[in-house]
């Protein structure tokens, strides 16, 4: 597909035939004057003589005389050897020259050359604007034989992202069709299947600013957990992590994850609409049992389901209304499936309030211990967490619309169940040139009821998306008129009543 012969580029030049012991000498005496180019060394076999090498000299010497070269340094040269001048024919090929440099001769001129790609493990994704549609094969090539091996599938995006679970339809135009893959971020490693869940390398840097704002023993939910990047990292740190997503692809990568970096005993994933999610996680259930072993309860997940192992959500029947007092010790199994099965081990409820599960009681200082997190001894008190007394941040990246998933806290916390501050938010979105950080914040608190004025909320840059639309995060502590107690009579939680 490729005439690979039409790159080639001959240079004539002149070498220095000098014996081999003295390519040392030669090298530091000819500095500057030898031949410059990347990934050509300028010293080689003499084809000749064993005894022999061949110094190339550099394009600018161009005379078999070498009057280009100070005749100090030749002095000096001719001090130490015979000196040999002979031509040297050197062919630039196509494993020579860089992608971009390929690409400009292959493409019409003045279009921008897509040589820059996002890799995903072994997997490049490119964009290729509908212009350079015509040449997606070729541009698909010359990236895949620039960077192979560590690109060994090159994957273009079709269309926009109009499916619920953000993930853009591929067609592979290079390599292998295999789009499971494993990217590694800050200590953690992430296999996923990149053709059926969420995953973008560029918010790595995300990832870990917001999870550095947590502390070891920190309850964290992440509402729309992926594959598990800000959760994986938080239970890194030692916080014990609700984590969820629709996708039950991502779910199951997620769990895959979690087993992988060894957090398994802390990650929790649940495979539900974030409001739902939410709704089961922060309300208090009816009925509170605490059977002191872990005899196995139903409860009531109305229309949510478990994972059947097709990936489908499968509705339970008949439903019993009861506390849900997670089973942490069932979560190296599978915690989607035993929790959304609905069936729970029902487990002593806290013997301790949350508050007195602190990082060195739980598990032996994990942010402070060096190497493997799994040789932490587990911890009885993983166990202890009642997440409607207390989460401490909530993460929310699905800026497209998570502001409006904000409608989720609306009564759900009762103040007579909860202990200490209320959770932190952290809900990304999109904030378009005709936006303000004003018109965020009030479509937040409308989302969360009008009583609800957010106090000190803070907003963070993440990245720009587009010329006029930048992603931000905008953080803020929920509300007190989020509370229960608090919501004016007839505003309710849109999910967490059914
Ligand atoms: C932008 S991605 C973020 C994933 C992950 N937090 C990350 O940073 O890679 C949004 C995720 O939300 C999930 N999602 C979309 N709608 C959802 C819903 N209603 N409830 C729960 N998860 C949802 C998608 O499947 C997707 O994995």
């Amino acid at each position: 597909m490729i005439d690979e012969s039409k790159f080639d580029v001959r240079l004539e030049l002149w070498a220095l035939r000098i014996p081999r012991e003295l390519c040392k000498v030669a090298t530091r005496l000819l500095n500057g004057h030898l031949l410059d180019k990347p990934r050509v060394k300028p010293i080689t076999e003499d084809p000749t003589s064993e005894r022999n090498r061949l110094v190339i000299l550099s394009e600018k010497v161009q005379n078999s005389d070498l009057s280009d070269v100070p005749e100090e340094v030749l002095d000096q040269l001719k001090e130490s050897c015979k000196i040999e001048v002979v031509p040297y024919s050197l062919t630039l090929g196509y494993s020579y020259w860089g992608a971009d440099h390929i690409l400009k001769q292959i493409l019409p001129p003045g279009v921008e050359v897509p040589s820059s790609f996002e890799t995903i493990g072994h997997i490049a994704h490119l964009n290729i604007h509908d212009e350079l549609l015509p040449y997606k094969d070729v541009i698909a090539k010359v990236i895949y034989d620039k960077n192979y091996p560590r690109i060994q599938t090159v994957v273009n995006k079709i269309g926009t992202i109009t499916n619920e679970f953000r993930v853009p339809k591929f067609e592979v135009l290079a390599g292998k069709s295999d789009m499971v893959t494993e990217v590694k971020q800050y200590g953690a490693t992430f296999k996923l299947d990149y053709s059926l869940v969420y995953w973008n390398s560029r918010l790595e840097h995300e990832h870990i600013h917001l999870v550095s704002q947590f502390q070891s023993g920190e309850t964290i939910c992440d509402m729309f957990a992926g594959i598990g990047p800000f959760a994986i990292p938080a239970a890194q740190k030692g916080c014990i992590v609700y984590a969820n997503d629709l996708n039950p692809d991502s779910v199951k990568y997620l769990k895959i994850n979690a087993q992988a970096n060894k957090v398994n005993d802390r990650v929790h994933a649940y495979n539900l609409d974030a409001r739902k999610f939410v709704s089961q996680l922060m309300e208090r259930p009816d009925l509170e049992i605490s059977l002191g072993s872990d005899v196995t309860m139903e409860r009531d997940f109305n229309n949510c389901g478990r994972l059947s192992d097709g990936g489908e959500i499968v509705k339970e029947s008949p439903p019993v209304k009861v506390q849900l007092v997670v089973d942490d010790n069932a979560s190296d199994e599978n915690d989607a499936t035993n929790l959304l099965a609905g069936t729970v081990s029902c487990l002593p409820a806290a013997k301790r309030p949350l508050d007195t599960c602190k990082e060195g009681e739980m598990n032996g200082s994990s942010s402070k211990r060096k190497g493997n997190n799994n040789k932490r001894a587990r911890s009885p008190e993983l166990s202890c967490r009642k997440t409607w007394e207390h989460i401490d941040h909530v993460v929310m990246n699905l800026p497209a619309s998570a502001l409006q998933f904000l409608d989720a806290f609306r009564g759900l916390i009762q103040r007579k169940y909860w202990k200490g501050l209320a959770p932190w938010i952290h809900c990304y979105c999109f904030m378009r040139a005709s936006e303000t950080r004003e018109t965020i914040i009030a479509e937040a608190e409308s989302a969360l009821g009008a009583a609800s004025a957010i106090k000190d909320p803070v907003f963070h840059r993440v990245r720009d998306v587009a010329p006029n639309k930048a992603m931000y995060c905008l953080s803020f502590r929920l509300p007190e008129g989020c509370f229960k107690e608090d919501l004016p009579i007839g505003i309710h939680s849109t999910d967490g009543d059914s």
